[in-house]
């Protein structure tokens, strides 16, 4: 007999009015412990916003919230990140003063239960550094540890948002538009990061991506979101031959 993986992550009924405006409209989603999940859908559907009633951004008007089967939907930021979920957001989050490799230094150290204190300075032998170094050679970015995080190219910095993801404790990652503004040659070196995180961390992905092409080619499942709901809920391969999907959003055959 078939038996489906656990949900890692489950959201039920989920809305959001905004003044008068429906923005999330009884959102469902269940993502598979380990899958890695892709979120489609025009601009305006309410992508972002789903990721940011999620990871607790926003509180919703309606529904729930689970990570692996606990209710969080109340929980603050904070207590989501600890419970293991863990986030990157449209426009890059790190610290651009600060160099590569301490950026994921400061993630390491704080997953380790320490602070996020740059007092504390690298040293190579710190267990803190040591494991920054070793998941830059992960991603590709040795070679940048020592440049300022704002100093280096559009594809690098989501590589160390990767990379501090993979210090950190997360089981479910939500990823909001990782190729954003990446070179057309980087994205399959990001992809693969992706995909050897999930792998690594045996994690859950979540992902939002206007890249349909590369998203249809290495997810296990894609949602749909149409003006606040999830239209559609399926393997690439289905959700390319969804007629509701192609008139609905696609407008065409992808
Ligand atoms: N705080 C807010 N107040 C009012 N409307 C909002 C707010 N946040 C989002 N919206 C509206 O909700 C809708 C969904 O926005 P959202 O950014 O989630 O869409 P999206 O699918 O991520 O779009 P994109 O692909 O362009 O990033 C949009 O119409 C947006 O204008």
């Amino acid at each position: 007999m078939h038996t489906q993986p656990p949900s890692a992550l489950t959201v039920s009924g989920l809305g959001l009015k905004i003044g008068g405006a429906t923005i999330l409209d009884s959102v469902d989603l269940d993502v598979p412990q380990g899958s890695i999940v892709g979120v489609i859908g025009p601009n305006g559907a309410g992508k972002t916003t789903l990721f940011n009633v999620i990871s607790g951004l926003i509180a919703p008007t309606s529904g729930t919230v689970s990570l692996h089967g606990n209710p969080i939907t109340k929980s603050s930021v904070a207590a989501r990140a600890r419970a293991g979920l863990g986030r990157t957001f449209q426009t890059s989050s790190y610290f651009p003063g600060l160099s590569v490799l301490e950026n994921v230094r400061l993630a390491a150290q704080a997953t380790a239960g320490g602070s996020m204190s740059l007092l504390r300075f690298p040293k190579q032998g710190d267990s803190a550094t040591q494991l920054a170094l070793e998941t830059l050679e992960t991603v590709g970015l040795t070679h940048q540890a020592m440049t300022l995080a704002g100093d280096v190219s559009h594809g690098d910095k989501r590589k160390l948002e990767i990379a501090v993801l993979l210090v950190s404790d997360s089981s479910v990652v939500l990823l909001d538009e990782p190729m954003a503004g990446v070179a057309s040659g980087d994205v399959s070196g990001l992809v693969q990061n992706i995909r050897d995180m999930q792998a690594e961390k045996q994690c859950t992905v979540l992902m939002v991506e206007h890249h349909i092409d590369v998203l249809l080619g290495f997810v296990d499942h894609v949602a749909v979101m149409y003006f606040g709901n999830i239209i559609a809920f399926d393997t690439p391969q289905n959700i390319m031959e969804n007629p509701t999907v192609q008139s609905a959003y696609l407008g065409r055959a992808v």
